[in-house]
């Protein structure tokens, strides 16, 4: 499988083809551009239907095979899925859960950091491993978070050879159960970085690092954001996990997906693009409503971000969106580079008419502000006896709002104990902490604070990067 960046002009680092592994290993296109593959593979109806019924770790390696390509072959690739999945606490991995006739809830945080990052991240851990070790290479990886990459990240490389992380997080905007599940992990090769500002703000930073010859001509960087398009191939396998247990190819299903970075959705666009019967993807926003705006009447322009209750959306810049208006306005790298330009300038942008009917295809949303997103968690509580945390239940909100004939499955995208005073606000339930985070509130801390200025934090980078 080949590779291209959305902005047209992207260049091997290493002088070879863009294959899977060039790709997973670059993380951003060294034209500011993101990689997606050159054309998307197909599945018919029958290929499809002989995927019912494989065990997660199976049939992740046969839906993820065509964009690897000849990066791996299929055994190994079965072999690093099956070690990726071992560590869910869930025999199913990404479990169904049936919350009425119409609504279901797909459980995406059964990984070691409770939250959906973990189906990517665990796999992306090994790849790199085994990339590296392949060409006996280093790689510093830089990331941003607003809460939850961040620790499935530093779960998935803690102590792993031949690695350094670095991440970013927006000081005080996340969880105190997200900020400690980065910061008790006391790896030598793990840095992690409290930033002043916003997670846009760490989110620009990094993409800045990728751009920035004094420090590319010093370390390999990499990326664990959902800018790496290895991120999203491997969430693409849990929309064909849960659709082939509500009746596909036979029934189209629809998605409800909580959304900041479009990078979920955009695994599910991937998906339908591969011929499973997608029937909706319902784009979920908080008051962070850039998307929604954006897919509704073409508005795509950024304003200050606002703190939530639902902190890993509290984002405006969504860097995955390019992926979306690469592939639905007809693929021209020069014009999404030209538009792009002037988004970076501006702040704003309006989408083409051909973008705008190309999502509109697909694509619904729907914002909830916080009253919205209490009362959905008080409806799964109260109706359903499911507790769900506050990003589940913007996304459940959203799902209630359509008018569908197929089921509608909302991805449960964090355990709701991350977010437990607001869950108990809500529902009068406090989650308990699931015996897989241990002793988190008892481990010691450490992570360094820095302005949110570029050059304090790149020099600090360059610095312990061991180089
Ligand atoms: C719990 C949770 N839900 C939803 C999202 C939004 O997902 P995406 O950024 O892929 O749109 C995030 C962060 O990415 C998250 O951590
Ligand atoms: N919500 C995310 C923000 C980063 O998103 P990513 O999917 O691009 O890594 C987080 O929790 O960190």
């Amino acid at each position: 499988m080949e590779y291209l960046s959305t902005r047209g002009s992207a260049q091997n680092p290493d002088g070879g083809p863009l294959d899977f592994e060039g790709v997973t290993l670059a993380g951003l296109a060294n034209d500011g551009g993101l990689y997606l593959p050159r054309e998307w593979p197909q599945f018919s109806p029958g290929e499809i239907a002989g995927l019912a019924g494989l065990p997660y770790a199976e049939l992740a390696a046969r839906v993820m095979q065509p964009f690897v390509g000849d990066s791996l072959t299929p055994e190994r690739l079965r072999e690093l899925c099956e070690e990726a999945y071992a560590r869910f606490a869930h025999k199913a991995v990404t479990p169904l859960v049936q919350l009425d006739q119409r609504n279901w809830l797909l459980e995406l945080f059964h990984g070691p950091t409770l939250a959906f990052k973990d189906v990517a991240l665990q796999l992306l851990g090994l790849l790199f491993e085994e990339f590296l070790g392949r060409r006996g290479e280093r790689l510093t990886i830089v990331g941003a978070t607003s809460g939850d990459t961040g620790s499935a990240a530093i779960d998935a490389v803690a102590g792993r050879e031949g690695v350094e992380i670095f991440m970013l997080h927006p000081k005080g905007r996340v969880s105190d159960v997200q900020r400690r599940q980065m910061t008790t992990v006391l790896a030598p090769n793990v840095h992690n970085i409290a930033i002043e500002g916003s997670f846009d703000d760490a989110q620009a930073m990094v993409k800045r690092m990728f751009a920035d010859t004094a420090l590319t001509g010093r370390v390999r960087l990499g990326a664990v954001n959902s800018i790496n398009w290895a991120r999203l191939m491997a969430q693409v396998v849990y929309y064909f996990a849960a659709a082939l247990q509500l009746g596909a190819p036979q029934r189209k299903v629809a998605f409800s997906v909580p959304t900041g970075n479009f990078g979920d959705v955009f695994a599910g666009y991937v998906a339908a693009k591969m011929g499973l019967p997608v029937e909706r993807l319902i784009v979920a926003t908080n008051v962070n409503d850039i998307l929604h705006r954006a897919l509704s009447d073409g508005d795509y322009s950024t304003g200050e971000v606002t703190p939530t209750a639902a902190p890993s959306m509290d984002i405006q810049v969504s860097s995955n969106f390019e992926r979306l208006l690469f592939d639905c306005g007809g693929r021209d790298g020069a014009a999404l580079a030209e538009q792009m330009r002037g988004f970076e300038a501006t702040k704003a942008m309006r989408l083409t008419n051909a973008q705008r009917e190309g999502a509109a295809a697909l694509f619904t949303s729907a914002r909830a502000d916080q009253d919205e997103m209490a009362q959905a968690m008080r409806w799964a509580w109260e109706n359903c006896g499911e507790t769900v945390d506050p990003h589940t239940a913007i996304g459940l909100h959203a799902a209630r709002l359509q008018d569908l004939d197929a089921p509608v499955v909302t991805l449960a995208t964090a355990h709701p104990a991350k977010f437990r005073d607001t869950v108990e606000r809500a529902t009068g339930t406090r989650p308990p902490l699931p015996p897989r985070v241990g002793d988190l509130f008892a481990r010691e801390e450490r992570f360094t604070e820095l302005p949110g200025d570029y050059d304090a934090v790149v020099t600090y980078i360059a610095e312990h990067a061991g180089v």
